[in-house]
Formats: structure tokens, sequence, C-alpha cells
């Protein structure tokens, strides 16, 4: 069996009082009830940029000015591999909202848990509750 490969462009959304909007993934989705930095696949013919904007409309319902790629990285998952392009969204119109549903927190910056997200993200929390982004 050959592994899925996914690209997959999130979202750090990130207020200037340095809380994050963070969303929990729907029961019936892969890492199901695990947090996230809402986001998802890029489509065909998009860059991740592109993708991220996207999917901020589409999940959260806001719209991203210039994000900020902060760091890619691929993981390989027992049935998949994917490569997250994490950016950082400190600029944007709207309040966002789970616009799917979806439960949504905003959670200081160095109150973040890596064990709440999926093992992908570990470097990514870790490297924003040390304040190095
Ligand atoms: N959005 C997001 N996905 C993550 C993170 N960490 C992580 O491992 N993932 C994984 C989980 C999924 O396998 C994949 C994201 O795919 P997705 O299900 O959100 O894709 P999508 O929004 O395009 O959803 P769909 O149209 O397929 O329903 O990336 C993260 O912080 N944010
Ligand atoms: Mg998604």
């Amino acid at each position: 069996m050959t592994l899925k490969q996914l690209n997959i462009a999130a979202g750090i959304i990130r207020n200037s009082g340095k809380e994050i909007f963070i969303t929990q993934r729907d029961a019936s989705s892969h890492m199901a009830g695990f947090w996230e930095f809402p986001g998802g696949k890029i489509e065909a013919g998009e860059t991740p940029e592109q993708a991220v904007i996207r999917e901020l409309q589409e999940e959260v319902g806001i719209d991203a000015k210039a994000p900020v790629l902060l760091k890619t990285l691929e993981h390989r998952f027992p049935d998949r591999i994917i490569t997250l392009y994490f950016f950082l969204v400190e600029d944007w119109q709207g309040e966002p909202y789970g616009k799917e549903g979806q439960p949504k927190r905003w959670v200081k910056q160095s109150d973040l848990k890596a064990e709440e997200f999926p093992p992908a993200n570990e470097t990514v929390v870790n490297a924003l509750k040390n304040n190095e982004f």
C-alpha cells in the first residue's frame, strides 16, 4: 500500500494580547478530537499562502492579510505523510468563529499544550510556548 501524501496549510491566528485561536477537529476526521490551527489541504494550482487564506475563510470566517510562513515540516503518520505549512496570521478582517460548528477557543501562547495537538504540531507548539515566534 502506498502512503497518501498530503500538503496542508494552517494558520496560527494571534491577537495583540498574544492569544492564539484554535479549533477542535471533528469526531469523524483524521486526528479527531485534537485541537488544531485551522487550515486544510492545499489544492492543485494553489500556493500554500493562497490555501491558508482560503481555508481561514471557509473554516473560521476571516480574511487573513499577509500571512507569514513560520515553518514547514513533514510528518509521517501510519497511513499518510503530510507536509505542513504553518503561517502566522496577525492581521485579518472579521472575527474568527467556528464556521463549521467546531469548538474553538483563544489560548494564551504560553498556555498552549503540545499534547492537545496532533503529533506533527509538537515542535511548532513548543516553539510558540517558548516565545520563539
Ligand atoms: N488544519 C490542521 N491540520 C493539521 C494540523 N496538524 C496536523 O497534523 N494536521 C493534519 C490533520 C489532517 O490529516 C490534515 C488536515 O486536513 P483537513 O482535514 O483539515 O483538511 P481540509 O480542511 O481540507 O478538510 P476536508 O475538506 O478534507 O474535509 O493535517 C493543524 O494544526 N491544523
Ligand atoms: Mg481543515
